[in-house]
């Protein structure tokens, strides 16, 4: 077996698995291998009922009980004809439903430990589909910790672990393509015994040891390739020279307000460079709410009015609809005629089509779309200036996208990341960096509050109060419906809860990354309209969504969300003229859980909110919470691996200098794993 092995190579895995694995982007045997688990879970210690009293007893636990069976347990048929088998040892009754052969483990006399949530049923204590063990075998599990990886729908966790301790169990299937000279220097491990250890890792510290290889490769990589692609490209001439900057000028004597400082020098540097000899590369970075898309708006429309096409690419389908609806708002408000085009994937064919038209026909057309843009078949008229988000970050993979199809725009990048300078230029060393550096100052400041649970029904009549005055609310919980491996509120009983809670006269909506493309538009649609009061959401709302209107946000479990994206998840209120609110509901007992959000109470500055929470925390403590998902790593985050970071760009910049075209017989893996790289972008290019 290879790393490039198809997965139906390993033992037991047939085309029907394989089919599960692809939908998820799995197709190698090296890509299960790299798919590194999202958390880890650790066996609690067993206890025997004795131990469980009022005191020690949470209802809905994880518990590791040891029984002895001291009779058999019972099958009988229930609705549907499906087996339910029950035993009740010292006085727990436990329950499995369609597992009749759980009988045949379950012999008298032996010792076992039943593992499951425990649940006071009346006076009863319920344990629904407990797992078994054996005591001894139970033993040696408490002390490992164990992968959990993220879902693939009918792949289970267990049968997860099985293919990847099979794996592992293989010859080494991966080669270190890290020089050694830069694994000693930089105090390294090797790479196999990393992928090991990061999905089952014999200890705490080599976890840390583990993760802290990988990554330093994700870094390493994403600058290796950064610096080649910028090689390559330095100082490309321009094709569309913007001029009469005049026209902006008087554009923004007719907006509503008038723009930040921040804003404006952006604003002109921008301007600059779209003016200039040179096809311009430029980060425009901004706190949550500083005002980007507006600069957007200008620079689009400044475009059209010479003449050129421009295109806004966002991440998701809801913002590109919801820059859409912006676009034509401020077309109309400022008497301006321009064609806006609207390009997602989820598109009807005849409205993909009818846009596909306007874009080959319309010289001057502001285009709004996701990544359609660049994966379907548009012919573009003259496109000057492509504008995307930090999720696309990859700006190398647009301008070759947009290079093949003979194309040469402006790019600018958004950004809402907070990061301190000496990061971003390492970050984004292949882009100039522009910096609103504070929100518009007329607008309030949001007003924050921790809570325990039993706030809730305080928040409640909080939200109604405010919906009852027209504005609205957002309710965020940490999942979308219940789950076996994470506590915390879900989504889809949490909106029948609220709406029962509320009656007919507020409409609660639900919105969640699991519903199709078309459905979450028309939510967000639905929500921008005042047809829904009460939005109950994940953290889809994320990135960029703006309704002015709301100005209630409560976080349900706000202790398992990262600082930072709490921070941006606050952001989505607070946007229009009223007072808006902010309620973090911790549902933790921790001392430093509360520490940590009283950090978002005391500040509204991004990066100081991300640095202070990385001090609260310990080593162990990164993989539950992750900061900066945006950035298209896996496993590094910018703040808490600031370090590594560094390290992994001076080991870059050392390895290039010595050897630019990465010739050298040392460096031949680096330079193979290189290409692989490379041409991957190349190929989710041309999906
Ligand atoms: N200078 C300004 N003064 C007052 N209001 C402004 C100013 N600039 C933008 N706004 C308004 O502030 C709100 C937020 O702006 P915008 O959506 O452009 O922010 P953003 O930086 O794109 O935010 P995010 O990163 O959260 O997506 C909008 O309703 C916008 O009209």
């Amino acid at each position: 077996m290879e790393k490039s092995s198809p997965v139906t190579e390993i033992k037991g895995i047939g085309p029907k698995t394989e089919e599960l694995f692809q939908k998820t982007g799995v197709y190698t045997v090296g890509d299960i291998l790299l798919r590194f688990p999202r958390t880890y879970m650790q066996y609690p210690p067993m206890i025997v009922p004795a131990e469980l009293n009022e005191d020690t007893f949470v209802d809905g636990k994880i518990y590791a009980i040891s029984l002895r069976v001291d009779k058999s347990p019972f099958t009988r048929m229930g609705r549907n004809h499906k087996a339910i088998t029950t035993i009740r040892l010292s006085g727990i009754e436990m329950v499995w439903f369609s597992m009749p052969y759980i009988k045949n483990e379950i012999k008298v006399g032996r010792q076992l430990v039943f593992y499951g949530k425990l649940r006071l049923k009346g006076q009863q204590l319920h344990m629904e589909q407990p797992k078994i063990f054996d005591s001894n075998d139970y033993q040696e599990l408490v002390s490992l910790y164990l992968p959990i990886y993220s879902i693939i729908k009918g792949i289970s966790n267990d049968a997860m672990q099985k293919v990847v301790r099979q794996l592992l169990n293989e010859d080494p299937l991966l080669s270190d393509y890290l020089p050694n000279s830069i694994r000693k220097e930089y105090h390294l491990c090797e790479y196999n015994y990393s992928i090991k250890q990061i999905h089952f890792p014999d200890s705490m510290e080599s976890l840390i040891d583990a993760r802290r290889r990988l990554v330093f490769d994700e870094f390493f990589l994403f600058i290796m390739n950064m610096r080649f692609q910028k090689q390559k490209q330095e100082k490309e001439s321009s094709g569309f020279a913007f001029m009469d900057y005049a026209y902006v000028e008087n554009l923004l004597k007719k907006l509503p307000f008038t723009l930040t400082e921040g804003q404006m020098k952006s604003l002109k540097e921008i301007a600059n460079d779209l003016s200039g000899k040179y096809r311009m590369q430029r980060l425009l970075q901004g706190d949550v709410g500083s005002g980007k898309t507006i600069i957007a708006f200008l620079l689009m429309a400044w475009a059209s009015h010479l003449g050129y096409q421009s295109a806004i690419m966002a991440p998701t389908e809801v913002l590109a609809s919801q820059h859409y609806e912006t676009f034509c708002k401020y077309c109309k408000e400022f008497d301006l005629d321009i064609p806006v085009v609207l390009l997602t994937g989820q598109m009807k064919a005849k409205e993909k089509r009818e846009s596909y038209q306007t874009i080959a026909e319309a010289k001057n057309a502001i285009i709004v779309g996701t990544h359609a843009l660049i994966q379907e078949k548009i012919v573009y008229q003259g496109l000057s200036l492509v504008i995307t988000d930090e999720q696309h970050r990859f700006g190398v993979k647009q301008r070759e996208a947009f290079s093949n199809k003979g194309l040469s725009p402006h790019i600018l990048v958004m950004s809402a990341t907070p990061i301190p300078r000496t990061l971003g230029i390492i970050l984004y060393g292949d882009l100039d960096i522009s910096v609103i550096d504070h929100v518009p100052s007329k607008r309030l400041p949001i007003k924050n509050s921790v809570v325990g649970t039993r706030f809730r029904s305080k928040s409640y009549d909080w939200i109604k109060k405010e919906v009852d005055s027209g504005h609205q609310a957002y309710v965020i919980c940490p999942l979308v419906e219940e789950s076996e491996n994470a506590e915390g509120e879900n989504v889809i009983d949490y909106t029948k809860r609220l709406q029962a809670y509320f009656g007919d006269s507020i409409q609660v909506g639900t919105l969640h990354g699991k519903m199709k493309g078309a459905q979450k538009v028309a939510v967000m649609e639905a929500f921008l309209r005042n047809e829904i009061q009460v939005l109950v959401s994940t953290t889809v709302v994320e990135v960029g969504v703006n309704v002015p209107n709301a100005t209630v946000m409560l976080i349900e479990n706000a202790d398992k969300f990262g600082l930072a994206q709490l921070h941006q998840l606050r952001g989505r209120v607070g946007r229009g003229d009223a007072q808006s609110y902010c309620i973090f509901m911790n549902t933790s007992t921790s001392k430093t859980a509360q520490k940590r959000l009283e950090i978002l109470n005391q500040s509204n500055d991004g990066f100081y909110i991300a640095s202070c929470d990385l001090k609260l925390r310990g080593p162990g403590d990164f993989f539950g919470i992750r900061q900066s998902g945006d950035l298209a790593f896996k496993l590094a985050d910018i703040y808490q691996d600031a370090t590594e970071l560094e390290a992994a760009s001076e080991a870059a910049n050392r390895i290039l200098e010595e050897d630019p075209e990465l010739s050298s017989p040392y460096h031949q893996k680096l330079r193979h794993e290189m290409e692989q790289i490379m041409s991957q972008f190349r190929d989710n290019i041309n999906l």
